[in-house]
Order: C-alpha cells, then structure tokens, then sequence
C-alpha cells in the first residue's frame, strides 16, 4: 500500500548528474560535472571537498539561488528549473531554512523582528505565528533578548538568531553553509549542538556544508564533492 502513497513517492531532494560551468568556448571553465544525489527527509548529510571545488554554489543551486549548466535539481518532484525568478523566492520562502558563515541577520531588524521575517513574508504572522516567533527564540536559547538588535549579540547569539529565523516557518529543508566557521571552538560546538538538536526534533533534513571532521562525524552520510562528482564518503576506522 505504501508504494502508492504519492507522499512517499519521491526523495525530499534529488539531483541528477548536476553540471556547473563558467564562460563560453575557450574560456569556459568548469567547476563541478555529474553530480548526483539524494536527500531524504529529516537526514543529516554533511558535505565536504577541497576548497574552491564548489560546495557553496552547489548549496546555492539546491536553494535555486544560482543557475546551472546541466542536469536536475528537484525538491519533492518538483524541477526547480522549470520554475521562474518569482517562482523560485515563493519557493524558497515555504520550503527551506539557509543559514551561512556570515549569520546574515538584517541589523536594523531586532531579534524579534529577524526571527519573525520567513512568517512575515508568508503571511503567517498572526497571532500563533508570534507566538511560534516567541517558542523558537526560547529553543534557541535567546530569551529576554527579543528587543536587541544585531550589533549588541555576541557572534554566536548571531547564528541563533539566524537558526531560529532559518526554522521559524518548520521548512522541511535546512541547508547551512560552514555556519560555525566564524566562530570560536567552544561556540562553534554549542551552535553545532543546537543545529541538530532542532532540527532532529522538527524532522528537518539538514545538509551541511562544512570544513570540520568533528560536525561531519555526527551526520547520517558524508559526501564528497570533487570536480568529476559527489562521492559517499566511508566511515574512518
Ligand atoms: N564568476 C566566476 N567565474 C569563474 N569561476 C568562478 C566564478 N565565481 C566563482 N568561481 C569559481 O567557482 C569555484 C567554487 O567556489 P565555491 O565558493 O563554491 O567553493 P567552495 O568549495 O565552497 O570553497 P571554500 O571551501 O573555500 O569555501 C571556485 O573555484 C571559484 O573560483
């Protein structure tokens, strides 16, 4: 029976034989070729590579934020190529969490204000959306700071702050991108720590983009991006 259960029907991400390309002709150079993969729902896989191979414009093409050369990228069956500009930020809006090395948290917003954005956009900031703005602000450990702005948080209050507004509108998708690169070794593990405690409680997939064995160890999977494909890595004895 569940065979014929459409929700089952496809991975949550799949990509197929993914191709990125700079230039035309004698120019053109390449950074990434026949690249495939699949993420399933509420799996953590890390992702890791040379720098310079193209981890973060691999990131940036599963979010539809850059273009590609070659291939699919489809979230729940649905080819993100077929979809336009406008399309792909609705897209976008419903259905991922990103969060970066640079927190990227808007700094004239104050915490609230920031976590609060994803609802906002939705047209889901009523009153069980503020509420949920508050619930997330307090799993992420940022009580009592509702009204700070940006430039008064410690870096790793940053990437809470980013976190919470990341999961705010419960995406089925997280991707992050070296979040704890900015960030000293014991902060880097309390905000790796929270990475995975909320989303291994929503159910969300994370894929993870990252130069650290340590965050890569306690994921699902790990995989290798190189310049001919994405390799499944094996566990170090
Ligand atoms: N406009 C461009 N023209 C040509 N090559 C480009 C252009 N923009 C980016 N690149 C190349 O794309 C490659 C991928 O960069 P990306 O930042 O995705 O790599 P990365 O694996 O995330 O690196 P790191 O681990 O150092 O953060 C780099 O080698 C870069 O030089």
């Amino acid at each position: 029976m569940a065979a014929t259960d459409s929700s089952h029907a496809h991975p949550l991400l799949q990509v197929s034989d993914l191709a990125k390309r700079y230039g035309e002709g004698e120019a053109r150079s390449t950074v990434f070729e026949q690249v495939s993969c699949e993420i399933e729902a509420g799996e953590f896989v890390a992702i890791v590579g040379d720098s310079g191979v193209g981890k973060s414009t691999f990131l940036n093409c599963l979010a539809g934020l850059d273009s590609w050369q070659q291939g699919q990228v489809l979230h729940q069956g649905v080819d993100l190529s077929t979809l336009d500009e406008a399309q792909r930020a609705i897209w976008r809006r419903a259905h991922l969490g990103f969060v970066f090395q640079a927190f990227h948290v808007l700094p004239h917003l104050d915490v609230a204000q920031n976590v609060a954005l994803p609802l906002m956009l939705l047209g889901r900031l009523n009153a069980d959306g503020q509420q949920r703005v508050q619930q997330v602000i307090d799993a992420v450990g940022l009580q009592g700071l509702d009204q700070r702005l940006p430039q008064q948080l410690s870096g790793g209050q940053l990437q809470r702050v980013a976190i919470a507004r990341a999961l705010v509108h419960s995406p089925p998708l997280l991707l992050a991108d070296e979040p704890t690169g900015n960030l000293d070794p014991s902060t880097a593990q309390q905000i790796m720590n929270l990475l995975l405690q909320q989303t291994r409680d929503r159910g969300t997939a994370l894929v993870l983009v990252t130069h650290s064995a340590e965050a890569a160890r306690r994921a699902d999977r790990v995989l290798r991006l190189t310049a001919g494909g994405m390799q499944a890595e094996t566990a170090a004895p």
